[in-house]
C-alpha cells in the first residue's frame, strides 16, 4: 500500500508549491497513474516516491513504513523501488544482459543468483534472444524492454515509471501498454506511472489521480473519470475525444439560447461528442463552423467552432455536412459546472 498524506513540495522559499497538499492511498498491487498536463507536478511527486526529492511537508508511507516526511527520508536504495524514465539510459558499452545485471552486481548479489535473475527478467520482457547484443544493435522498442528488464531484475515491490512510452511510435506504444499491463500482473508490484496521455491512464490504471497545478482534481477508477468527472478540468482532459464544455449564461447556451435544462446556470455545460449532432438551423441548435473532419472507426470526429470555442461532435460518414452548419443540442447537458469548474448540483 502507498499512502500520501498532505504532501507538499515547494522549490525554494516563498515559491508556490509544485505539489500542493496531495493525499491519496492505493492498495498493494495497484496500478496508479498520475495524469496531468505538462508542469502539473507529476514527475516531482514520482521523484519524491523514488527518494530523489524530499517533501517540504506531509508524509509518504509504503505499507506501515514511513519512507519520507519533512524531517526524515529513507535513502532511495532502501525503498525497494525500481524506476524507468522516458530515456532508457542504457550503458552503450555493456551488452543487454550486462545492462540488466548491473543493478544486481552493484547490490552485491551472488553471481549465480544474478545469472538466474537476468535470464528471468529478459524472458519476462520477451528479449531473451538479445542478451548478447549491444544497445546500438537493437531497436528503440527493444531498448525500452531492456530498461524494463533492468528495473524488474532486482524484484522491486514498487515500480515507478515516468512517461516511459513517449519516445516510441504510436504502434509500439500500443504494444508496450499491453506489455506493461502484463508485467504488472506477472510481478504483482505496486506501480505508479506518470503520463500526460489519458489513453495510457484509461488502458492500464486501476486508479488514476488527475493533477492540475500540483493539486488532485479527481482520484478514482479510470471509468469514473469519464462517467462522473469531478470538475470541468477532468471532463476536458479525459475521453477520446474529450468532452466539450460549452459556456452557459443565466440558463442560456452561449448566453443566446435559453433552455430550461440548464436550470438557470452560469458556467460550463458538459456535452460529450456523441451527445449532440450536426444539423441545419432549428429551434434547439447553434450555428457552428467546420474546422476539421477526422475519420475514426467508421465514424467521423468533426471539430467545429462554436462561438470562440473549439468543440467536437461525432457524425455518421454517409450524411453530408449540412450547408448552413449548426449543432443540435442534447436534451440536457451531461453535467453542469460553475465558472470555476466545480460541479453544480
Ligand atoms: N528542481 C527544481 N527546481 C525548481 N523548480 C522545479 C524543479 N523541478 C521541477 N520544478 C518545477 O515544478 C513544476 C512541476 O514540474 P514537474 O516536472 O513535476 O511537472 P510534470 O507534470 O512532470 O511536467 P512534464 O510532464 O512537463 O514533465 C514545473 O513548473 C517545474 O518547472
Amino acid at each position: 500500500m502507498i499512502t500520501l498524506e498532505n504532501l507538499v513540495k515547494a522549490f525554494g522559499t516563498g515559491n508556490a508549491p509544485v505539489v500542493d497538499d496531495v493525499s491519496l492511498s492505493v492498495p498493494a498491487g495497484a496500478f496508479l497513474v498520475l495524469l496531468g498536463p505538462s508542469g502539473c507536478g507529476k514527475s516531482t511527486l514520482l521523484r519524491m516516491l523514488a527518494g530523489l526529492e524530499n517533501p517540504t511537508r506531509g508524509t509518504i508511507r509504503f505499507g506501515d513504513t514511513l519512507v519520507a516526511s519533512a524531517s526524515q527520508s529513507l535513502p532511495a536504495g532502501q525503498r525497494g523501488v525500481g524506476l524507468v524514465f522516458q530515456s532508457y539510459a542504457l550503458w552503450p558499452h555493456m551488452t543487454v544482459a550486462g545492462n540488466v545485471d548491473w543493478p544486481l552486481k552493484v547490490s552485491g548479489l551472488d553471481p549465480a543468483i544474478r545469472r538466474i535473475r537476468v535470464a528471468e527478467a529478459l524472458d519476462l520482457v520477451g528479449i531473451a534472444d538479445l542478451a548478447g547484443r549491444y544497445p546500438a544493435e537493437i531497436s528503440g522498442g527493444q531498448q525500452q524492454r531492456v530498461a524494463l528488464a533492468r528495473m524488474i531484475a532486482p524484484r522491486p515491490q514498487i515500480m515507478l515509471f515516468d512517461e516511459p512510452l513517449s519516445n516510441l511510435d504510436a504502434s509500439l506504444r500500443v504494444e508496450m501498454r499491453h506489455e506493461l499491463t502484463r508485467l504488472h500482473a506477472a510481478t504483482g508490484a505496486t506501480t505508479v506511472y506518470v503520463t500526460h496521455d489519458q489513453v495510457e491512464a484509461m488502458t492500464m490504471a486501476s486508479h488514476v489521480a488527475v493533477l492540475n497545478r500540483g493539486r488532485i482534481e479527481q482520484f478514482g477508477r479510470p471509468g469514473d473519470l469519464l462517467t462522473q468527472p469531478a470538475t470541468a478540468f477532468v471532463a476536458r482532459f479525459v475521453g477520446t475525444p474529450p468532452a466539450n464544455l460549452v459556456p452557459v449564461q443565466a440558463g442560456a447556451w452561449l448566453g443566446l439560447l435559453p433552455d430550461p435544462a440548464l436550470r438557470g446556470a452560469t458556467g460550463l455545460a458538459m456535452v460529450r461528442a456523441q451527445d449532440w449532432h450536426l444539423s441545419g438551423p432549428g429551434p434547439r441548435s447553434l450555428p457552428a463552423q467546420k474546422i476539421e473532419v477526422v475519420p475514426l472507426a467508421g465514424r467521423l470526429v468533426v471539430t467545429c467552432k462554436l462561438g470562440d470555442q473549439r468543440v467536437t461532435v461525432i457524425a455518421e460518414p454517409e450524411a453530408p455536412l449540412p450547408a448552413d452548419l449548426h449543432l443540435a443540442l442534447p436534451e440536457a447537458p451531461y453535467a453542469l459546472f460553475n465558472i470555476e469548474g466545480q460541479p453544480l448540483p
